[in-house]
């Protein structure tokens, strides 16, 4: 039973709704509509062919595909990219590829992106002079230490 509807513009009429893989998804698939061939380091702005009317209240999130960013480098380069509850207009994805020498083929219906939607708080932005103090003050940046080991995705992890 879904949480929440949202109501959906199909643009393109011959591709399905974004969808949920999976029960327990946090991301429903965004298509690609168009053929397209991404060099080395290009970005280009996609059209997925869906148009949405969120509810106020909440926002859309367009995050990256973690398989494809693995095997093909492939990402987004506002990630995550923010649609409003008052946007009306098609949403569309900055791809980028990542890779350093191969080109990425994507193919209209290719799964490019997912979408995740949140609540979000409207905030009323308070001027003060001085801040309440916490544990943490103004130490960031990696005040804390320890940075992890990283894997390369073709490395044995
Ligand atoms: O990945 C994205 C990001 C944004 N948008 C759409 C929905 C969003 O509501 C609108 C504006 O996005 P944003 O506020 O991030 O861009 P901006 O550069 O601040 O543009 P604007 O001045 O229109 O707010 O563009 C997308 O379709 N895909
Ligand atoms: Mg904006």
């Amino acid at each position: 039973m879904p949480d929440l509807e949202i109501q959906v513009l199909r643009l393109d009429r011959d591709l399905p709704l974004p969808a949920y893989a999976h029960p327990g998804d946090a991301g429903a698939d965004l298509l690609t509509t168009v053929d397209l061939t991404l060099a080395p380091g290009e970005r280009i702005l996609v059209p997925t062919g869906v148009a949405l009317a969120l509810p106020d209240g909440f926002v859309a999130l367009v995050h990256p595909r973690s398989g494809l960013a693995a095997r093909h480098g492939l990402s987004i380069v506002n990630t995550p990219g923010t649609v409003d509850a008052g946007y009306r207009g098609e949403i569309k994805v900055l791809l980028v590829n990542h890779d350093p020498r191969e080109p990425i083929e994507l193919r209209r219906g290719d799964r490019i992106a997912q979408l995740v939607v949140q609540r979000v708080e409207r905030a009323a932005f308070v001027e003060v002079d001085r801040l309440p103090d916490s544990a943490r003050g103004g130490g960031g940046y990696g005040s804390t230490g320890g940075f992890a080991a990283a894997t390369r995705p073709d490395e044995p992890a």
